[in-house]
């Protein structure tokens, strides 16, 4: 990109962003031709579409399920061989009551749908009061030039595109509950009550988890206090041309496990790596909404924790509709342990002479720097891992 564009571009998201209405603020205003800061790798400026995406599977099969209602001596090998192999699975009879799950899904969509005046007050990329609303750019503008000779590479990578989507992030610990003021009062109940319902479907998830690795049900939560404290409610408007946009770019979570809800649009896809990960290849498999389900998906701090007995997959958002927005929750777990003298590794129950370690211990704060500066792919992970002799 030529420095003129790379100012025209960081001028566009500065004034996207000071509209403060979002991706939906666009369609709202009628937008036709999609601005240049959206337009997905691969569709250029010449507004060709992109090369075609890799081959889906809408098979409902490729994603497995686990039934809570089935004895615990079914569940384990369920999880654990869902764990290992796709990293997703979807959760059924999980006790979450239908209508908790059901009004946190329609609070998110009043919030991103009420008049663009009521939403923009909330505006922000940094937190204020716990809650953020905003379109994250995926790749972060470029920190300012250390010095005057610019390296054309760097300025390229790190030109921004923006997704297909706004979030509103609500961050409900540690400490004092959010200021949930400035939201619809459907939000100010909902979102608390579903956060809190799944606080004990979180706290069975690592249990099952945990069990599952062989190291007794209770480890997880020993070792890092699993918490579930940052929820990200995220809207999809339509889109005039589904196909040049980006609804998520591909990437894994850095969380120890993600629950996700989504409503009944679609357009969630997982990569199915066949090479064992790391890879990059492997098919984009849908997965196709199952009503009344919770999808969890294992993040990268279970990945090394679990000495990479569990994978976790890269995945990305495409735009399916350009009539409906699609809506999600995504709940993240983490450490509770998160200074930067609580230090992670594999645990040492997994680690033997045939299986040594395969990441040194870091911190959260050591592993959210890395995720800062390698972006959000897979790569900030690799950062950790111990080169194999
Ligand atoms: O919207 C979705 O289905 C996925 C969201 C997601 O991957 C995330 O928030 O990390
Ligand atoms: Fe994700």
């Amino acid at each position: 990109m030529a420095a003129a564009d790379e100012c025209d571009a960081a001028a566009s998201l500065a004034e996207f962003h000071a509209s403060r209405a979002g991706v939906h603020g666009l369609v709202e205003s009628g937008v036709t031709a999609l601005p240049p800061l959206f337009l997905a790798p691969g569709c250029g400026s010449g507004r060709s579409p992109p090369p075609p995406p890799a081959t889906t599977t809408t098979a409902a099969s490729a994603i497995p399920t686990v039934d809570l209602s089935l004895p615990r001596s079914a569940t384990v090998p369920l999880v654990r061989a869902a764990a290992r192999s796709c990293g997703f699975f979807h959760v059924t009879n999980h006790g979450v009551p239908h209508g908790t799950v059901a009004s946190a899904v329609a609070a998110a969509r009043a919030f991103h749908e009420q008049p663009a005046a009521s939403r923009s007050p909330c505006y922000s990329l940094a937190p204020v009061g716990g809650v953020a609303y905003s379109t994250i750019p995926i790749q972060q503008p470029p920190p300012p030039p250390q010095d005057s000779s610019s390296d054309h590479r760097a300025a390229t990578a790190a030109s921004p595109l923006l997704p297909w989507r706004d979030s509103l992030v609500v961050r409900f610990g540690p400490g004092a509950a959010p200021d949930l003021g400035s939201l619809p009062a459907a939000c100010r109940d909902a979102l608390p009550e579903y956060q809190r319902s799944l606080t004990g479907f979180g706290k069975e998830m690592a249990g099952l988890l945990s069990d599952a690795l062989g190291v007794g049900a209770e480890r997880l939560e020993r070792e890092m206090q699993v918490e579930g404290w940052l929820m990200a409610c995220h809207y999809y408007p339509p889109c005039p041309e589904p196909e040049m946009v980006v609804g998520s770019l591909e990437h894994t979570d850095p969380s120890l496990f993600t629950v996700l809800v989504q409503d009944a649009v679609g357009g969630l896809q997982v990569r199915r790596e066949e090479d064992g990960g790391g890879g990059g290849g492997g098919e984009w498999v849908d997965v196709a909404p199952v009503a009344g389900a919770l999808l969890v998906n294992v993040g990268d701090v279970l990945k090394v924790v679990s000495n990479e007995e569990y994978k976790s997959v890269e995945h990305r958002v495409v735009i399916k509709s350009s009539q409906d927005a699609r809506v999600s929750i995504a709940l993240f777990f983490n450490p509770a342990k998160r200074d930067a003298s609580d230090l992670f590794g594999p645990l040492p129950e997994l680690v033997t002479s045939e299986r040594p370690a395969q990441y040194r211990r870091f911190s959260l704060p050591e592993f959210m720097r890395s995720r800062r500066e390698s972006g959000h792919g897979k790569s900030s992970i690799d950062s950790f891992r111990i080169a194999a002799d």
